[in-house]
């Protein structure tokens, strides 16, 4: 199921982008920024990189993820970062997965799902990215007597 979840955060993680302030000049490998400039930092391009990730980068193949983030990015933090990075990184990250880990295990015990033919693939940001039109889907129940 992590590895379901990763790939799902790769390629629609709620967060686009990040706004970082640089405070003073730094040197960032080739580039000097200077001070008091904003940063956009768009994690959801590093993610659909086909540089970083290969020709199938727009595919959802969550067994690029079964030997672990590291080697999913080829020891490249840079590549895969939905709950950010450093010390404003998420602190809910972990209770975030649970939570998903729990409510998935709580669905897949009591029914398959299928996706509606109504269904429009039309994902957009605003502040965070949802589905444009929702997102319908068909259950049916495992348990035909409840
Ligand atoms: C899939 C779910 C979630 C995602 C993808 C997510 C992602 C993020 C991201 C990208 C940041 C900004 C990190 C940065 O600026 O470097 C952040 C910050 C934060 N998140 Fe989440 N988050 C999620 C769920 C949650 C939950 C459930 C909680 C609380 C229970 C939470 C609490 C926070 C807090 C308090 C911060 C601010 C941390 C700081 O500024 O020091 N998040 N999250």
């Amino acid at each position: 199921m992590t590895i379901i979840i990763n790939e799902t955060l790769r390629l629609y993680g709620p967060l686009t982008l990040f706004l970082r302030e640089v405070e003073r000049e730094v040197q960032l490998g080739k580039l000097v920024l200077p001070a008091n400039i904003d940063l956009l930092i768009p994690n959801m391009t590093l993610q659909h990189d086909p540089h970083l990730w290969g020709g199938d980068v727009h595919l959802f193949k969550p067994e690029r993820f079964a030997e672990g983030i590291a080697r999913a990015t080829k020891y490249n933090s840079a590549a895969f970062f939905p709950f950010g990075l450093g010390p404003r990184s998420c602190v809910g990250m972990t209770f975030a997965t649970t939570e998903t880990k729990i409510a998935l295990y709580m669905i897949l015990q009591r029914y398959t799902f299928t996706l509606s033919p109504a269904y429009v693939h039309s994902p957009m940001s605003i502040i965070t990215l949802r589905p444009r039109h929702g997102i319908q889907i068909m259950l049916e129940s495992l348990h035909k007597d409840a």
